[in-house]
């Protein structure tokens, strides 16, 4: 018998099933639920040790963001649930998770606390936890069976996972591709009554929203059998292109026993033979002779004269392209830190500052050694120096119960990557040369300064010598960390602009070729990208989402500021007007801020570095 206090998946039945399976080799029919069996033994077939804790780096902060953007309408869709969730999950010391098709974490929200354990089992954004990697979990194993699936403690594969109690169901979009994951984590000592529920609700409610995207040249018919659930998320929804039945929801495919491979080859009158189609909600039987109500609601734009595309893919990683020049100083970057000396590596934001530190560290003979990139201007100040430093146990209120290592510690034996160091607290500067002096850091709390290796590259996109004469930056460390320095230009800077934009365009693409026209190309190439590296992919990806395959990329297809006439406009008349506003609004923002220069950037809407080149540039 179970101990009455037993949580699911911690009580006896699950040990034995641990034991029968991992130490005797047995099926322990029974004891778990079937899901969770048939993933244990999937892992135990691709060869996944339990014991072991699974490697789980997070992916670099910029691909994260590339993931951000390629599941952009579904995060925007899930958001609602998500902040409904969320009040919810942080009271009750649990998060929620946003997971892409792939299963990697996209979002993770909810209790601090909880997060922090959670970081620590590498349950965070950035890191994939797909089943293939993670073992038997929510998550992935929610994709795999391709329904809600709770996972209770040690019914998790690997034994380090056993501390998570987790909840996902998930989320598929109008043709049944699986879009992602959504997931509820909590304690495994604390029993998640309602997590599966919500979870499912939340779901349904966010696929319910897709419908409201793309398909404005359809007729939506929407029904249930009880007229009082018509509107709501429960709904059935079918989606029709002319006769053409194209998506369905889970609802519709469940209630007339679809099945989303096929659906394309339905009509309207397969389904509803006689339906009479109106506005307001009438009666109508199904084929299979089902009663239900409902309303049928016209395509808002033209129908389309030809058959749906599939969806674009989203295009791939071109993997970084390095002039022969930046190759240079990532060699040279090489051999300074193998003997101790800093890199700092300067360039507008976009520029590949990761990008190049990570290139470093791929050369380097620390390879196989943790990368640790922290951005300083991303991490709280009131964090900042616990994150770095790290702390002991009970170093003060709200500290973790066994202290937290830091992620100087991280890197030990690695490279450590600070970006935005320009934004680091003096106080914390002053801690940090003492690391760089000592070679050992000293945790919060602690009395014991621990010995630490690690090579250090720096980046800003500001320029620190004028921080250091403006006494905001320790001249010190200035000299420390910038013994040798990197200049990453701007491409507007870069002599055949043609030739990257020609490049990248290639790389993203796989078969069928899109071409971009002349005229297009040229386009991209006169444009000075503000936004570097970062904003010409982000164009070249939607421009490739938006092609026909096989087809020709026109001027017209561009957005309209690169379009040739909005830049002549731009060039001749409104610039310098635009400009008079910008500074304008900068003046009046800096005004009503009384100086504050983050809550005058907060205030416009833009963040703290782009004001400052801003009032930069304007002298
Ligand atoms: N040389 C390059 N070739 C191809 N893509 C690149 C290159 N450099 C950067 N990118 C891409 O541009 C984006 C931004 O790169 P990265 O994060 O390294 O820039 P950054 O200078 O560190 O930016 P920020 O200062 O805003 O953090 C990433 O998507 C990266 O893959």
């Amino acid at each position: 018998m179970p101990s009455p206090c037993a949580t699911p998946g911690q009580g006896e039945p699950v040990q034995t099933a641990r034991r029968r399976f991992f130490e005797e080799g047995h099926a322990p029919d029974g004891l778990v639920a079937a899901p969770i069996l048939r993933s244990w033994q999937r892992c135990a077939e691709q060869g996944l040790e339990a014991a072991r804790r699974p490697p789980a780096e997070p992916i670099a902060t910029h691909h994260l963001r590339e993931h951000h953007d390629r599941a952009d309408l579904l995060r925007r869709l899930a958001r609602p649930e998500i902040e409904t969730l969320y009040s919810d999950a942080a009271s009750t010391e649990s998060v929620v998770i946003l997971a892409d098709a792939s299963g990697l974490i996209l979002d993770l929200v909810g209790s601090l606390d909880f997060a922090d354990r959670a970081s620590q089992v590498a349950l965070r954004p950035g890191v994939s936890w797909s089943e293939a990697s993670m073992g038997t979990n929510a998550i992935g194993t929610a994709f795999v069976e391709g329904r809600p699936i709770a996972v209770h403690g040690a019914e998790h594969f690997f034994e380090p996972h056993r501390i998570l109690s987790c909840a996902a169901a998930p989320i598929l979009d109008p043709r049944g591709a699986l879009l992602g994951v959504l997931d509820l984590s909590g304690h495994a000592a604390v029993r998640p009554l309602h997590a599966l529920g919500l979870v499912r609700l939340a779901v349904e409610q966010i696929e319910h929203r897709l419908f409201d995207h793309g398909f404005d040249h359809c007729l939506m018919l929407r029904f249930h059998t009880d007229a009082a659930l018509l509107g709501t998320a429960q709904e059935g929804v079918l989606a029709f292109d002319g006769e053409t039945l194209v998506a369905a929801n889970r609802a519709a495919v469940r209630a007339l026993g679809l099945d989303w491979p096929g659906l394309t080859r339905l009509r309207l009158p397969d389904l509803f033979p006689q339906a009479r189609l109106s506005a307001d909600p009438t009666g109508w039987q199904a084929a299979s002779g089902l009663a239900l109500v409902g309303r049928a609601v016209k395509p808002v734009t033209p129908q389309r004269s030809r058959p749906l595309a599939a969806p674009p893919k989203p295009a791939a990683d071109p993997g970084p392209l390095l002039s022969a020049d930046v190759q240079a100083d990532a060699a040279r970057a090489v051999r300074l830190l193998a003997v101790g000396i800093p890199v700092l590596v300067q360039g507008e934001t976009g520029a590949g500052k990761e990008v190049f530190a990570r290139r470093v560290h791929g050369e380097s003979d620390r390879a196989d050694r943790p990368f640790v990139a922290v951005n300083c201007a991303a991490l709280p100040e009131t964090l900042i120096e616990s994150e770095l430093f790290g702390y002991e146990e009970g170093a003060f209120t709200g500290a973790r119960r066994k202290g937290h290592r830091g992620l100087l510690r991280q890197a030990d034996g690695g490279v450590l990557f600070l970006d935005e160091i320009g934004d680091m607290p003096l106080v914390l500067q002053a801690r940090l040369l003492r690391v760089l002096q000592d070679r050992a850091v000293q945790p919060l709390g602690g009395d014991t300064p621990i010995p630490i290796d690690f090579a250090l590259i720096c980046a800003t996109h500001r320029p620190l010598a004028a921080l250091v004469a403006e006494g905001r930056f320790r001249q010190d460390l200035f000299f420390r960390i910038a013994q040798y320095t990197v200049d990453l230009p701007p491409l507007r800077r870069l002599p055949d602009r043609a030739g990257l934009v020609r490049d990248l365009w290639h790389r993203l693409q796989s078969a069928p070729r899109v071409e971009l026209a002349p005229e297009t190309a040229a386009c991209l190439a006169a444009y000075d990208w503000p936004g570097n590296y970062r904003q010409l992919l982000g164009v070249l990806r939607a421009l490739l989402a938006l092609a026909e395959p096989g087809g020709r990329v026109q001027p017209g297809d561009l957005p309209a500021f690169l379009r040739p006439n909005a830049a002549a406009t731009l060039d001749a008349a409104e610039a310098p007007s635009l400009a008079t506003i910008t500074d304008g609004a900068i003046r009046a923002a800096l005004d009503a801020a009384g100086g504050n220069r983050s809550r005058a950037a907060q205030a416009l809407g833009i963040d703290r570095s782009t004001l400052y080149r801003r009032l930069r540039r304007g002298g």
